[in-house]
Order: C-alpha cells, then structure tokens, then sequence
C-alpha cells in the first residue's frame, strides 16, 4: 500500500520522531513511501526508501492530493502546523478534501498517527 507522509516544518521534528518509532514497520516491503519534498529528504536521512515529490509550497500536497484522486495512495499522514501561516493553503485544503471524497484514511497530528499506524 502506498502511504504519504508529510508535516509542515513546526511539525518536522515530531515526524522524525514518529518515523523513529515505526522504522521497522515503515520499512516493509509491501509498503511504498512517498513524501512532499524536504519531509522525504528527513526520512531519507533515517534509511527509509521514499518517493520524494515537490516540497509543498511548490506542489507536492497538490502532487499527494492528485495521487488520492486517482486511488494510489491509500493513507495519509499530514502532521499540520496550526499556528503558522501558509502560502500554499488552498492546495493543504485541496488535499484534506480529496482525502474526505475518497475516503482515505488522515492524520492531521500525531495521536491520530499513532492511532492509525497500528492499523497497519
Ligand atoms: O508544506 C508542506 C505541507 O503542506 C510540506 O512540504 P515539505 O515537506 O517540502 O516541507
């Protein structure tokens, strides 16, 4: 199954940290990571394989949500900063949205996350 990760840079830490947590799981074969850019470079930096697409001001939550839309990607993790602006919100919303149409599984935080990834 493919599953994105993302976080917004006051989030950056705590998905390393999550990643930390569930290398081995996130290591499996029959999971396909993939990630908006400087997100991917970090879980790259800890050995995980991932498919790394734009840094999100410049279209990788737009790249995700066009990946939802189309059924290949089946479960998100977004850890969002609330308490800072975004150039790019209309495309954070674009993504939270086509989750919500296609029924795919998101976590805006960590305690979603961890909630979630046990389902795995
Ligand atoms: O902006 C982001 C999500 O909206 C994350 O993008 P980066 O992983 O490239 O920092």
């Amino acid at each position: 199954m493919e599953i994105a990760i993302i976080a917004h840079d006051g989030k950056k830490k705590e998905m390393v940290n999550f990643l930390i947590k569930h290398l081995e799981k996130l290591n499996r074969t029959d999971i396909k990571l993939i990630a908006t850019g400087t997100t991917g470079t970090k879980a790259e930096e800890l050995g995980l394989t991932v498919k790394r697409l734009l840094s999100g001001p410049h279209g990788g939550d737009a790249q995700i949500a066009s990946r939802v839309a189309e059924g290949k990607t089946q479960m998100v993790f977004f850890f969002r900063d609330p308490l800072n602006a975004h150039p790019h919100e209309p495309d954070i919303m674009m993504l939270m949205r086509q989750c919500d149409v296609h029924n795919i599984p998101l976590a805006s935080n960590s305690s979603t996350a961890e909630l979630l990834i046990k389902s795995l």
